[in-house]
Parts: C-alpha cells; sequence; structure tokens
C-alpha cells in the first residue's frame, strides 16, 4: 500500500495504433474503448462504469485527505439562482462560458409555431424565455450566497466539501476539456492567514495524492481565462500577485500539460460581493481548492493505460483499497 509508485510516462497507447497507420486521437482511443460515449457534441460524453470507478475512487481520495479538517459537506445541483449568478460578476470575467436555461413559455400558437419550426428545420428557439437558473461554471458559485446568509463568520472561518457537474461552454476535440464534468471543492472562508494557510495545505496534499497516483506533475501559477482586451489585465494581474496555481499532468501533449487541480485564492472578491464579514467585521476572505475529476480520471488513464484491470497493483490498491 505504501509502495511508492514512480511517475508513469505517457502510455504508448495513443501514439501505437496495429490497425490503422492513421494515429488515433486520445479522444478517438477512449470513445473504441467506451470509456466516454459520443453524443454527438464536442465536449459533452457519457461515461462508461470503468470510467466512473476511477471518478468515485478519486472522489474518494478527496474525501480522505480532507477528512479531520471538520469541513460541512453541501451539494448543489448543477444549476443555480440566476439572480445569485448576476451578482456573481461571472459575466464581467467569462460571457463567452456561461451558460443559461431557456424554457418554453408560451401559448397554444407559440407551440404550434415551435413544432413547424422544428418540423421546417427553422431556427425554434427564438420563443424560449431565461429560465430563473444557470448553469453552475464552478462549484463554489452557488455557495457563497448561502454561507452569505449565515451572517459574519465565526472567529476559526468556515470550511465547506463540494462537488458539482459545472458547465462551460468551451467545446474542444480535447477529452480534458469538456463542457459538462466534475469538479470536487474545498472551499475556505475567513482571514487572509486562514485561508492561505488552507492553500498551502493542499497544494502540498494535492502534490502528494498525484504523486502517489503515479504522475508527473508540475505545479505553475495560472490565471483564469478572463474574457476580451480588459480580461488579460485581470489574467495578468492574477499571475503577477500568485493567486492561482495549478497542478499540471501532461494528458493531451507533453508540451501542453493540462490542469488537473487549481488551488485559487480570491482575496476579499467574494466577500465583497456577498457581504461576508469575518468575526471581527473585516470582509472575508475566501480560497478553494479544485479537484477535475474527469480530468484527474483521463491523467490516469493516459499514463497507465486504458485498460483499467492492467493498471499497476500499487495503483489499483491506492484507488480501491
Ligand atoms: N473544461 C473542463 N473540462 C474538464 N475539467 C475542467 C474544465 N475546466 C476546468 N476543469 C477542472 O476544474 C478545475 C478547477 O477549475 P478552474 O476554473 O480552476 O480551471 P481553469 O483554470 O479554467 O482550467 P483551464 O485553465 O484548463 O481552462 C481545473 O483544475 C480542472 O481540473
Ligand atoms: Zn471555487
Amino acid at each position: 500500500m505504501d509502495q511508492l509508485l514512480a511517475p508513469a510516462p505517457l502510455s504508448d497507447e495513443v501514439a501505437d495504433d496495429e490497425v490503422s497507420s492513421e494515429p488515433r486521437s486520445l479522444l478517438d482511443r477512449l470513445f473504441d474503448r467506451g470509456l466516454l460515449v459520443r453524443t454527438g457534441v464536442d465536449g459533452l460524453y457519457g461515461r462508461s462504469g470503468d470510467f466512473e470507478s476511477v471518478v468515485e475512487a478519486i472522489d474518494r481520495l478527496a474525501t480522505k485527505l480532507g477528512a479531520g479538517d471538520g469541513a460541512e459537506s453541501l451539494r448543489f445541483p448543477p444549476g443555480m439562482s440566476r439572480p445569485a449568478f448576476e451578482r456573481s460578476g461571472y459575466l464581467k470575467g467569462f460571457p463567452n462560458l456561461a451558460g443559461t436555461i431557456h424554457c418554453f413559455c408560451g401559448n397554444d400558437a407559440d407551440h404550434a409555431r415551435l413544432l413547424s419550426c422544428i418540423e421546417a428545420g427553422t431556427d425554434w428557439t427564438g420563443d424560449q424565455a431565461a429560465s430563473e437558473i444557470v448553469l453552475t461554471p464552478a462549484a463554489c458559485y452557488p455557495l457563497y450566497p448561502v454561507a452569505a446568509a449565515r451572517g459574519a463568520l465565526p472567529e476559526a472561518g468556515l470550511l465547506f466539501d463540494l462537488q458539482s457537474y459545472c458547465f462551460r461552454h468551451e467545446p474542444s476535440l480535447e477529452p480534458t476539456r469538456m463542457q459538462m464534468f466534475r469538479m470536487r471543492e474545498y472551499v475556505r472562508m475567513g482571514s487572509p492567514d486562514q485561508v492561505l494557510a488552507f492553500r498551502e495545505m493542499w497544494l502540498e496534499r494535492g502534490t502528494a495524492m498525484m504523486r502517489e497516483l503515479g504522475l508527473p506533475i508540475a505545479v505553475d501559477p495560472a490565471n483564469d481565462p478572463f474574457f476580451g482586451r480588459a480580461g488579460r489585465m485581470l489574467a495578468n494581474n492574477q499571475r503577477a500577485q500568485g493567486l492561482k496555481f495549478e497542478l499540471n499532468v501532461p494528458v493531451n501533449s507533453e508540451d501542453k500539460p493540462t490542469a488537473c487541480l487549481s488551488f485559487n485564492y480570491h482575496q476579499d472578491h467574494f466577500g465583497t460581493i456577498w457581504d461576508i464579514k469575518q468575526a471581527d467585521g473585516e470582509v472575508a476572505h475566501t480560497a478553494c481548492v479544485g479537484f477535475g475529476l474527469e480530468r484527474i480520471t483521463l491523467a490516469l488513464l493516459r499514463h497507465h493505460g486504458l485498460d483499467i484491470k492492467a493498471w499497476p497493483a500499487a495503483l489499483r490498491e491506492r484507488l480501491w483499497g
């Protein structure tokens, strides 16, 4: 159990195809094996039982790592309140990634028009109206208003454990960039010292976890993909101030490794937006650590091979006991 797994190189399964001379992409290999299931939309996939068993094992590891910290566990559905979403500021930074839920609210005549549009193959969505729900962009977004409604934080601050399907409109042929994926998060609210200590601790825990899974990793400063020209400045500031770190693993390629875990210090951003106060009345600071459950699963598949039954015994032991 304690035997260390050496970091595994990229499995040659992807480049090496015996059947045709054309190398098949990682995504095609995952489809071939039935690990991911095509839906006709890039970034929107079904998952096999094997794939899910890895996702669940990683989720359990994240639980085990945080056990003893006293985090309050909360699970939200993958949609959140539209007014809360508007107030969160997400649309300032990432209008291009947001997904809203629109619904039919018409009468019989509108219904008939909708059906005839579908029949004719023309746009039927014109009469769809924005509902009160938007898709959750990151697991922690529904949490802040809930925490704010409880009043000032206790002296020791607060710690939450979340997991949610998230939506981002970023269609891609890289299997690691999905439109709907799961994020496991721990979120800390408190003083700057409390939340920075939390982030430090999780940087160490996350790094150790990935090493124990036999994955080669690098911890790098990062920035969020803020939209537009103003966004470039925000991204530069975020990097310069060391607010975001990512734990990167080569999955799609060696040159452009994939962020599998993120460690974000929001300073007083959400505390100010949601009027979350520390016990002494100062604005609360927040930080979160996000585990990309599908991305870690894909990293394991890429490095240890697409047949999970053939993974090293020490790794299987670590994941499934
Ligand atoms: N499109 C996606 N598909 C699958 N997992 C994702 C996706 N976007 C983010 N994640 C996972 O969720 C975690 C937390 O999200 P975060 O917003 O910090 O990522 P990000 O910085 O936007 O990622 P990237 O820089 O790759 O776009 C990431 O570390 C990653 O593991
Ligand atoms: Zn978060």
